[in-house]
């Protein structure tokens, strides 16, 4: 049978609104949108369960919806429904296989690879993949993994036909983040999302499970990627879209929130302004929600950590206005604290771009290729520099930029090379810090050039990469123009300077100076 799993209902009758009867709101989730319905009693006793079973499966017969049994194979076997889910300390698949009728759905709860691994081996139809985030659901008692580890688990179904549900905390407030990043770096997704409190508690189920599925169905509209075809970046390409930003910055003047460290605070502030945008600098978790409603883009960097609330809430609510989100894990691999708190931080958002030196972003990947002293990266940087932006982009669902001597960025797909820069910003504090500035600049005008676009199904509006390649040769060109300078002596007067040169900056130079290569476009993967 083929199951649409895009929208399962687990049933929860604790959670039922007062006075709102249990048949009314599964009747009406179902109007609203649920393609399958997990029945799920874990304190009624026997004859409760059956007969909560038995009404379960007579309204959703009227739907042509599969009914799901949870735990329980005799309950199932007793209404006939349409299979069972199987959590890690109940029946084995094979002998609930041989106790079922043939062509019963199988599903099995998994929360790490081994779980995914060995309901495929055993024949389950589906797995749910969870808990995603944090659940009131108290029931709910596997382990929070973070839509970050998603990605591997749904790697382990390649090439199988076994479907897999997420589940575990899931909203219409963190759905689209929910499908985006649970994603293999193979391009593995979700089939669907477990939902139980939003539409359980809700007085109007139907409505609720409405929300949802018009996230589900706009997102898989969006992401499917034979609808538009794609047109490769050229090096002309990306001169003249970042010309057009910059020009549209200076006529706009964006707003650029920018949580970020004390160390570059001030200097960030203006070179926010030199380039012809509006920094505010606020770090108050109460005024978070109002400025993601003002700002055109949003930097967080965490070189001195001192605002975590204020980075969890700012993602989020920049998340929901599909505005970028620019994220600097500044000295991430230094401490355990700064290595849980990136963790949290993008399990809580979606990052538009993930700036780093090759430290940072090599213990941001868990890969040993680079060492890093505080917030200084040591040594060569990565063998295959190309290669690794690539594959952090397709892990982390965003554009990658891996600054050095030599910059980097990448979407995935795309990956381009940028060659300008001075040994002066190396000797200077915080020009890591400027180029997440200037990137943040730049993602605001790709944004406001595509605010209006329909931005249904997706995270963010506007070419981040377009932004990140913009962002990065205005800091390094304005740097080798600033240590041209006949007033330039050393790091002190290069820092004044570079401020200069970033408000003197014209298109017309940075198409003159830019040094871009586009290296790999390898849009048929
Ligand atoms: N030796 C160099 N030659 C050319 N360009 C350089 C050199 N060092 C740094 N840069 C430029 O300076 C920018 C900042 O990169 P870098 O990797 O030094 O940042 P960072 O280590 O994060 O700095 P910080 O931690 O001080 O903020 C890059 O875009 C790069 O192009
Ligand atoms: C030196 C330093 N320490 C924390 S943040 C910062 C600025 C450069 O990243």
């Amino acid at each position: 049978m083929a199951v649409d799993y895009s929208l399962y209902l687990v049933t929860g009758r604790g959670l039922l609104p007062e006075g709102k009867a249990y048949n009314d709101s599964l009747r009406e989730a179902l109007q609203g949108g649920v393609t399958v319905v997990q029945v799920r009693e874990k304190k009624s006793d026997t004859l409760e369960f059956l007969q909560v079973a038995q009404q379960s499966k007579d309204i959703c017969n009227e739907f042509r919806v599969p009914l799901i049994i949870n735990d329980r194979i005799d309950i199932a076997l007793a209404v006939d429904a349409d299979g069972v889910h199987l959590g890690q300390t109940d029946m084995p698949v094979h002998v609930a296989r041989k106790l079922l009728h043939p062509g019963k759905i199988i599903g099995v709860s998994c929360s790490n690879i081994d779980h995914v691994r060995k309901a495929v081996e055993d024949g389950a139809d589906y797995v749910g993949i969870g808990a995603i985030w944090t659940t009131s659901t108290k029931q709910l008692t596997n382990p929070i993994l973070g839509v970050r580890e998603i990605g591997p688990l749904l790697s382990a179904l390649d090439g199988t036909s076994v479907k897999a549900v997420g589940i575990g905390g899931i909203k219409s407030t963190n759905l689209l983040r929910t499908l985006h990043g649970s994603v293999s770096t193979t391009g593995h997704r979700l089939d669907g999302v477990a939902v139980v409190s939003e539409i359980v508690a809700s007085l109007d189920p139907l409505r609720s499970a409405q929300i949802l599925k018009d996230v589900y169905v706009s997102w898989s509209i969006a992401t499917n990627t034979q609808a538009a075809p794609v047109i490769p970046y050229t090096v002309e390409s990306i001169r003249a879209g970042v010309v057009d930003l910059m020009r549209l910055i200076r006529e706009i003047g964006p707003l650029i929130h920018q949580i970020t460290n004390v160390v570059v605070t001030n200097q960030s502030a203006n070179a926010t302004l030199a380039l012809g945008a509006s920094p505010i600098m606020a770090t108050a978790p109460e005024e978070m929600y109002d400025l993601s409603r003002a700002l055109s883009a949003l930097l967080i960097n965490f070189g001195t950590v001192k605002d975590k609330e204020a980075m969890l809430l700012a993602g989020q609510f920049v998340n929901e206005e599909k505005k970028p989100v620019i994220f600097d894990p500044v000295g991430v691999g230094a401490t355990q604290f700064r290595r849980e708190t990136a963790v949290e931080l993008l399990n809580s958002w979606q990052a538009s771009v993930i700036k780093g030196n090759a430290g940072e972003l090599a213990a941001l990947a868990d890969s040993e290729a680079v060492q890093a002293r505080g917030v200084d990266s040591v040594g060569p940087g990565f063998a295959d520099p190309a290669t690794f932006v690539r594959n952090l982009a397709k892990k982390e669902r965003c554009v990658i930029a891996l600054t050095g001597v030599t910059d980097w960025v990448s979407d995935g797909t795309t990956v381009v090379k940028l060659g300008n820069g001075h040994r002066l910003l190396g000797d200077i504090t915080g020009s890591g810090c400027l180029v997440g500035t200037c990137i943040a600049i730049f993602c605001a005008g790709a944004w406001a050039r595509a605010r209006n676009e329909d931005g249904r199904g997706k995270l963010v509006k506007g070419d981040m990469l377009m932004g990140a390649v913009g962002g990065i040769l205005a800091l390094t060109i304005a740097g080798e123009r600033a240590a041209l300078r006949p007033d330039v002596h050393g790091s002190g007067t290069f820092l004044p300077a570079l401020i200069d040169e970033l408000y003197n900056l014209t298109p017309e130079t940075v198409v003159e100076w830019g040094q871009l290569y586009v290296v790999a476009n390898d849009i048929a993967e």
